[in-house]
């Protein structure tokens, strides 16, 4: 009897040994404490001497390009390979499209700037200032930003160009009338800024039939100066990211290696994601994972909570979305790239870079100017088609952004290039008759080639009110990949998880200053690794 006593008090014990244990263990998994484990890698502080804290942005490889799919031409045939020669081909003779605009009555137009009143002096063209002369070393030309150049002149530039098209004053055939459903709209009853004659007035441009605006070429001029390699631009990338390091990185690894990590603890790593710009639904993915992770893990250290903190984020950020940029040429005809945005996010900028390393992979490009509404835009950008060796088709302000859009796929496969890069007008996302007109841009050109890629540009510095504009791109032209540009002014590096969460299109690019060269392409682990 003695003995069933003591047995029975030993099992009790032994029961109320469990649960404690238990209990112990369960608190613990809710309170994870780092610490050393040796003394080259402490916690992170500040004062830790890390292998790299510069925040470089290092790309494992270069660009990634492919071709197009879905009902593009010539699927089945592998892409031409690049053309080097120069191009001979005698472009056709054109009858220029009307200059009738597509919006709806009361919606600014074209690019026009939400803060500009409709009724103001329409600007005349203007120098824009391009970023990078150290690493262009060619001479722009004085007059290749102030007006659309003539024939002659063009024609004598052209004879110096080595690589590409020489051609001068291209007449594209007449645009088919049905491709162009929006009537011209009665000048008089036109607001007085949208007079095609007082736009005539207002600039400088050679004297035309105001009623047969023509789509001129710009062909590349000098020879082209060398491009970086990719290696040595992505080096030049090296702490562009510092502001976003610190307010994500930094941040999370200091409060990761604080030691204790309680349900505060928690509620501060939420609020540092959420002032990143991560969004709601990413950063409550990322902290159930983190919980996790150092739950189940035998995360003890600063260095192992590092790790854990990379392998998550990283994996928010999809490692498997297809970050290819889909401007490889079909059989029949060349890639065509799409470009949109808002005012001022560097849809040109990012035109032009990435027609730079098209042109230095090899690649024959044509731009088309279809921001038709600001001459200094198409100006801008036929300077940058200048120094990258690439031609440009556009056409004269008032010009139907749709029917340049088309002339200039056109004009791509009359003269065999690899790719069309269509550089559109900055728009409000919350104007409804920018964005069909938009719309439409698409519908044409589509019409002539189907549209590989559609790059929606966004300025990483506006945060949330990127999505809002992403959201609406989306539904308009179906938007395939992003361009985040200016993360180098930011702190709010996390907009990229919240741009990806909430569209599912993959950020294909990222822009990291004004350069030509500051464009790389977007990889996960590299950018994570730049944050951390
Ligand atoms: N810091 C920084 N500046 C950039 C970046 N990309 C573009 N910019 C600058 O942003 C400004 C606007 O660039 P644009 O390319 O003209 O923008 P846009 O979208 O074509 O403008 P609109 O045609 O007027 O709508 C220029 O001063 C560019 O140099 C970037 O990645 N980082």
């Amino acid at each position: 009897m003695d003995t069933q006593i003591i047995i029975a008090i030993v099992i009790a014990v032994l029961v109320l040994i469990a649960l404690v244990a238990g209990g112990v263990a369960l608190t613990r998994r809710r309170r994870i404490s780092l610490s050393d484990d040796s003394g080259a890698q402490r916690p992170v502080d500040g004062t830790t001497p890390q292998v790299d804290k510069s925040g470089g942005y290092k790309a494992g490889s270069g660009f990634s390009f492919s071709q197009g799919g879905g009902s593009g031409v010539g699927l089945a045939v592998p892409p031409e390979p690049p053309s080097t020669t120069p191009q001979t081909t005698e472009p056709p003779t054109t009858q220029p499209p009307t200059g009738e605009r597509t919006e709806v009555d009361g919606q600014p137009g074209v690019g026009d700037d939400a803060s500009v009143p409709r009724d103001s002096v329409r600007r005349g063209i203007q120098n824009v200032d391009l970023p990078a002369d150290d690493v262009l070393t060619d001479d722009v030309p004085d007059d290749t930003v102030s007006e659309v150049e003539s024939p002659d002149a063009t024609a004598a530039r052209s004879t110096s160009d080595t690589r590409s098209a020489p051609d001068t004053t291209v007449e594209v055939p007449e645009t088919p009338a049905e491709l162009f459903e929006a009537p011209a709209p009665d000048a008089d009853t036109l607001p007085d800024t949208e007079r095609p004659a007082e736009t005539a007035a207002t600039t400088t441009a050679p004297v035309e039939p105001e009623t047969a605006p023509a789509v001129e070429e710009a062909a590349a001029p000098a020879p082209i100066d060398e491009i970086a390699p990719t290696a040595g631009r992505l080096g030049r990338l090296r702490g562009r990211l510092s502001r976003s390091q610190g307010a994500i990185g930094k941040s999370m690894l200091g409060l990761l290696g604080a030691g204790d990590l309680d349900e505060e603890s928690w509620e501060e790593i939420e609020d540092t994601l959420l002032m990143a710009d991560l969004g709601t639904a990413s950063t409550m993915a990322v902290v159930e994972r983190l919980r996790t992770e150092l739950a189940t893990g035998s995360v003890r250290t600063a260095d192992q909570a590092r790790a854990v903190l990379r392998h998550v984020l990283v994996q928010q950020l999809r490692p498997d979305l297809d970050r290819s940029v889909r401007a490889l040429p079909h059989a029949e005809g060349p890639a065509v790239v799409l470009v949109v945005g808002v005012n001022g996010t560097g849809k040109t900028t990012t035109t032009g870079k990435l027609a730079r390393v098209l042109v230095a992979d090899g690649r024959r490009v044509l731009l088309g100017a279809a921001d038709t509404f600001r001459a200094a835009a198409a100006d801008q950008l036929q300077t940058w088609g200048e120094r990258v060796g690439a031609d440009i088709v556009r056409g004269k302000e008032q010009a139907d952004p749709a029917s340049v859009a088309f002339d200039a796929v056109a004009k791509g496969i009359d003269t065999g290039v690899d790719v069309v890069m269509i550089d559109t007008a900055g728009r409000l996302h919350t104007k409804t008759g920018l964005m069909d007109e938009l719309g439409k841009v698409k519908r044409v050109v589509e019409k002539k080639a189907p549209v590989d890629e559609v790059l929606l540009v966004l300025d990483a510095t506006v945060g949330q009110n990127g999505l809002t504009q992403a959201r609406v791109f989306a539904e308009v032209v179906d938007i395939s990949g992003v361009v985040l540009t200016k993360l180098d002014g930011t702190a709010k590096g996390g907009i990229v998880f919240h741009v990806q969460e909430e569209l599912g299109v993959p950020v294909k690019l990222v822009g990291l200053g004004e350069g030509a060269d500051d464009l790389a392409p977007f990889e996960p682990e590299a950018f994570v690794d730049a944050l951390l």
